[in-house]
């Protein structure tokens, strides 16, 4: 067993992270942190349990600690629900401590050492690992991406057989996005909101570093262009969104691509059956139908029609966030990291 720790943990993605690794095979879930308003109780008195999983009761007696290195030190690997501007020194401060450090915030995914991976579509991109230890970290960053970002990309992923160029993309995203305080009922009820502050530059940027070329020192940017156009909208969990891509060969093929496509791996604990998985009715997929298969891991991709169109849904908070994050870990893990 390897000895983890939540850092944010009572946070929206923090208790997804929790709900995820209390009763993981491979992980003991020893230390929670949170800001200074929680720490110094047990997890069970100042957690505001919001999901909708039942609760990890053995969770309740562990005593939240700050959010410092100190903190860590029987830890061999931290995932990080932190805001970003938390997480921008801390978890380079943790990760030079010798510290493994998955994280889900957006901070460290562009930096040129840090893998931005999602196991089934860049699993190589972990030896960026061995480019920061050679420079002296001795522990890691590795994040997941952003969470529209990551059903774009798994959306992308089996198209990689055929030539495209152009990539466009409008979303229709969750409120739990924007974390338990993030949304207010008055803006969002009856309503649908154009505009999620740098969504859309992240979502044209990560792609493209996500399905970029690894050559064991850097990454080079896949070479097509992404555009995108975010939207808020009513729905608690699960980001929908439409896309357009210049794929030129007929629907049938494009259906058989998806259907056949295979994680390299079997052996990940939170690994789904599929990845991706094709839906045939017409007005499929929907996020209260269709956001938990595959244990909330699934993306599911339906209305393919010539242009190239389609629409892919994904959890926003598991598939999204804390399962991206878990499911590296457990990628690293196998690959002999830790
Ligand atoms: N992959 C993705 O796209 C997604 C990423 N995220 C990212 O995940 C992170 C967490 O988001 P979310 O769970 O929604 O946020 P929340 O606001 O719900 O939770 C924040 C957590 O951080 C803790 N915290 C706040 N301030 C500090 C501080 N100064 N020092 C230490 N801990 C602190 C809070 O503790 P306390 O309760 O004590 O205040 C809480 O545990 C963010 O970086 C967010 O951008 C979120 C959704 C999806
Ligand atoms: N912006 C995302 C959530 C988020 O926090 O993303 P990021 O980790 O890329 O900042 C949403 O609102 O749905």
């Amino acid at each position: 067993m390897i000895n983890v720790g939540v850092l944010g943990a009572t946070g929206a993605v923090g208790q997804r992270f929790v709900q995820l690794l209390a009763d993981h095979p491979w992980f003991n879930l020893q230390t929670l942190t949170a800001s200074e308003r929680s720490a110094g109780k047990p997890y069970g008195k100042v957690v505001n349990w919001r999901l909708d999983a039942p609760y990890p009761d053995n969770v309740s007696d562990i005593v939240v600690t700050p959010t410092t290195v100190e903190s860590l030190k029987d830890c061999d690997l931290v995932f990080s629900a932190l805001p970003p501007e938390v997480a921008a020194s801390l978890e380079t401060e943790i990760a030079d401590a010798g510290i493994g450090v998955c994280s889900n915030a957006r901070s460290h995914r562009m930096d040129a050492d840090v893998p931005l991976v999602i196991p089934e579509v860049n699993p190589d991109h972990l030896g960026l690992i061995d480019v920061q230890r050679d420079r002296g970290r001795e522990g890691f960053i590795v994040t997941n991406p952003n969470c529209s970002t990551i059903v774009l990309a798994l959306a992308l992923a089996p198209l990689r057989s055929f030539e495209f160029h152009d990539v466009r993309v409008a979303t229709m995203q969750a409120i739990s996005g924007g974390g338990f305080a993030g949304v207010s009922a008055m803006d969002i009820y009856d309503n649908v909101v154009p505009y999620i502050g740098s969504e859309e530059e992240k979502m044209e940027s990560e792609t493209v570093k996500i399905m970029g070329s690894f050559d064991g020192s850097e990454v080079t940017p896949a070479s097509f262009g992404v555009s995108a156009s975010c939207h808020r909208v009513p729905v608690i969990d699960g980001h929908t969104i439409a896309v357009w891509v210049d794929v030129k060969e007929p629907v049938a093929e494009v259906k058989k691509v998806y259907a056949n496509f295979k994680s390299p791996f079997s052996n990940l604990p939170l690994q789904p059956e599929k990845a991706v998985e094709l839906l045939d009715p017409p007005d499929r997929p929907q996020p209260r139908l269709d956001r938990n298969r595959g244990r909330g891991m699934t993306v599911s991709v339906g209305r393919i029609r010539e242009g190239l169109r389609f629409v892919a849904l994904g959890h926003n908070t598991i598939r999204g966030a804390a399962g991206a994050s878990v499911l590296n870990a457990e990628l690293i893990c196998s690959r002999k990291y830790l």
